[in-house]
């Protein structure tokens, strides 16, 4: 495979195996990831998808394969210096310091950016929408904006690519369905190259510009949504594309419900 200018991200032949998972977890994963892009990884729940994560950000060293990030192999570099950031599901924020303090710890942590802190961390606060909290602590915030502070945190770093491991699965709809559209909106402000990790179909269809399917550690497709609604590789990935558009009937029908009863 040829990396090209806007291939921000190339993964070559990536192999990973657990002692006690017996199977191999990824099985010699290749693909890339274009600059400035909202790529999905979609797939089944222990099909690899956050174990490739963790080895895209330095977390995990793979068994066989490459990373290479703007043309560099970045495989043995340190996870700080990938200029990567990720965001989790649990938000994994400091409880004991509030929404501001939270989003300046790592900025005045480094030499480069301590002077600036402050401001750059009110900064990122506004792009999230929380500068009426910035002097509360985590456990008054709901869970929206619990997840706001720690992209905004993550942000703050001004990383080139994040990573997001299933970063709604505790939110309620509602607040899933606002969070995509800021997601989105965030993205064009700063630029940055997003990789996904989601089990839901709609998520996935609603926000990517590609979406990777896998199962069992392998690359079932790669492509834009449209294409994988129409040329599904495989009859896995055609009751995925199934599967999303029942939802999409669910969800319509469920609407035309409340429409009726208003
Ligand atoms: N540190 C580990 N040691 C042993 N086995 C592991 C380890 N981490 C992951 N596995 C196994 O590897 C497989 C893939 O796990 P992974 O967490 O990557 O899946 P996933 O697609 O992210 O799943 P989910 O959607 O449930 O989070 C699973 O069978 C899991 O049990």
């Amino acid at each position: 495979m040829d990396v090209l200018v806007r291939d921000k991200l190339f993964i070559s032949d990536i192999s990973k195996t657990f002692v006690d998972a017996g199977t191999g977890v990824l099985n010699h994963v290749s693909f890339t990831v274009r600059d400035g892009e909202f790529l999905s990884i979609l797939g089944p729940s222990g099909c690899g998808k956050t174990t490739l994560l963790r080895i895209l950000i330095g977390l995990l060293k793979p068994d066989t394969g490459s990373i290479i990030k703007d043309g560099k192999d970045i495989t043995g570099t340190a996870p700080a210096a990938r200029k990567m950031g990720i965001v989790f599901q649990n938000y994994a924020l400091f409880e004991n310091m509030t929404v501001l303090k939270n989003v300046e710890y790592a900025l005045k942590i480094r030499p480069e950016t301590r002077a600036t802190a402050r401001e750059t961390a009110m900064e990122m606060i506004a792009a999230v929408g929380l500068s009426e909290h910035i002097h509360k602590m985590p456990g008054k915030l709901s869970g929206g904006q619990q997840q706001r502070v720690a992209i905004a945190r993550t942000l703050a770093l001004q990383p080139e690519i994040i990573l997001f491991d299933e970063p709604m699965s505790a939110l309620d709809v509602a607040t899933r369905l606002s969070m995509r559209t800021e997601l989105k909106a965030l993205q064009k402000r700063f630029g940055t190259t997003m990789i996904y990790v989601t089990h839901d179909q709609e998520e996935a269809f609603a926000l990517s510009d590609r979406i990777l399917i896998m199962d069992q550690g392998n690359i079932c497709q790669l492509d834009t949504p449209e294409n994988i609604c129409r040329n599904p590789a495989s009859d896995y990935v055609r009751s995925f594309v199934l599967a999303n558009i029942r939802l999409k009937v669910d969800s319509l029908s469920r609407y035309a419900e409340m429409v009726r009863d208003v």
